[in-house]
C-alpha cells in the first residue's frame, strides 16, 4: 500500500450560512484516506456526514483548509471520485445493462468493450442472468448491486459510498457484508463509505471516522484491528462485540 493519501483533507472548516447566523458543521477538521483502504465515516443524523461527501466531490468549497484527491488541486475535485448516493437510483425505463452503461456513454471507446466488460461485472456482481431484467424485477440487494457495479464502471480509483446499505432489511444487509467482504480484495478501489450502522463499520472498514457534530464539529479516527481477509460471521465473536462496545462508549464520550 503507497503512503501518499488518496484523499488528504487539512484544516477543514465548514458552515452553512443561515438567515440570522451561520451554522458551523465542521471546524478545522482533517482526515486521511490511503490507496485501498476502507473507511467509514458514522456520525448522529446531523452531524454532517453528507455535507463531507459534498466537500470531497466539490459539490461544495470549504470555508477554510484544503481537500486533495490524488495529489491534485484542492480547488479541482469535480468528477474525480465515484459516488453512490443512498438511493439507487436505477432508472425505472432501463434494463440493467442499460443503467450499468449510462456513465459510459459519455466516454470513448467501442460499445462492445465495454458491454464485454459490463458482463464481466455482472458475473462477479451475482447478477448474471439479469442483463435485461428492469429495476422493478429485481430485490433490493440486487438493485444496489447494480448500482454499485454502475459506480465502479465509471472508473474512478476512490468511491464514496453513502448509506449504500441503509434500506435494505437485515438479512439481505447481512448477504451484502459477507458479498462485499469477500469482493474486497480484488477490488483494488479505495472506499469512503458513510453508514449509521456500528456493527457494519467494524465489519468493513480498516478505520472509521466519528463525527462528532454536536461537539463542535470535530472527528475521532479509530483504527479496527481486524486481520483480513473478514466474513461477515466476525460479528459473533467476543472480540468485534468488545470493539463494538468500546466503539459505543467513544461515541458517547464516556472513553
Ligand atoms: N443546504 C443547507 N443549508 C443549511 N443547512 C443545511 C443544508 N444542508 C444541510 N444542512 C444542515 O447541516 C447539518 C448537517 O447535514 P447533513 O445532511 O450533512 O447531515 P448527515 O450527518 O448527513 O445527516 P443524516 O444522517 O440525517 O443524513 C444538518 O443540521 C442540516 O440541517
Amino acid at each position: 500500500m503507497s503512503s501518499s493519501p488518496i484523499l488528504s483533507i487539512k484544516g477543514l472548516s465548514y458552515a452553512f450560512s443561515g438567515e440570522e447566523n451561520a451554522k458551523s458543521i465542521f471546524q478545522h477538521i482533517s482526515i486521511d484516506v490511503l490507496p485501498g483502504e476502507f473507511v467509514s465515516v458514522i456520525g448522529a443524523s446531523g452531524s454532517g456526514k453528507s455535507t463531507l461527501f459534498k466537500l470531497i466531490t466539490g459539490l461544495l468549497e470549504p470555508d477554510e483548509g484544503q481537500i486533495w484527491i490524488d495529489g491534485g488541486q484542492s480547488g479541482k475535485r469535480l468528477g474525480k471520485v465515484g459516488y453512490m448516493p443512498q438511493k439507487d437510483l436505477l432508472l425505472p425505463w432501463r434494463t440493467v445493462v442499460d443503467n450499468v452503461m449510462l456513465p459510459l456513454e459519455l466516454t470513448k471507446g467501442s460499445k462492445q468493450g465495454k458491454m464485454d466488460e459490463i458482463r464481466e461485472g455482472l458475473k462477479r456482481f451475482g447478477l448474471a442472468g439479469y442483463e435485461k431484467a428492469y429495476p422493478h424485477e429485481l430485490s433490493g440487494g440486487m438493485k444496489q448491486r447494480v448500482a454499485f457495479l454502475r459506480t465502479i464502471m465509471i472508473g474512478k480509483d476512490l468511491l464514496l459510498l453513502d448509506e449504500p446499505f441503509g434500506a435494505l432489511d437485515s438479512m439481505t444487509k447481512h448477504n451484502m457484508h459477507s458479498w462485499l467482504l469477500e469482493l474486497w480484495g480484488d477490488l483494488q478501489k479505495t472506499v469512503l463509505f458513510i453508514t449509521h450502522d456500528l456493527e457494519e463499520a467494524i465489519l468493513l472498514s480498516d478505520r472509521i471516522y466519528l463525527l462528532l457534530g454536536e461537539d463542535g464539529g470535530s472527528v475521532k479516527e479509530w483504527k479496527v484491528e481486524l486481520p483480513r481477509p473478514r466474513n461477515s460471521e466476525l460479528i459473533y465473536q467476543s472480540e468485534f462485540i468488545a470493539m463494538r462496545k468500546e466503539l459505543e462508549l467513544l461515541i458517547h464520550n464516556e472513553k
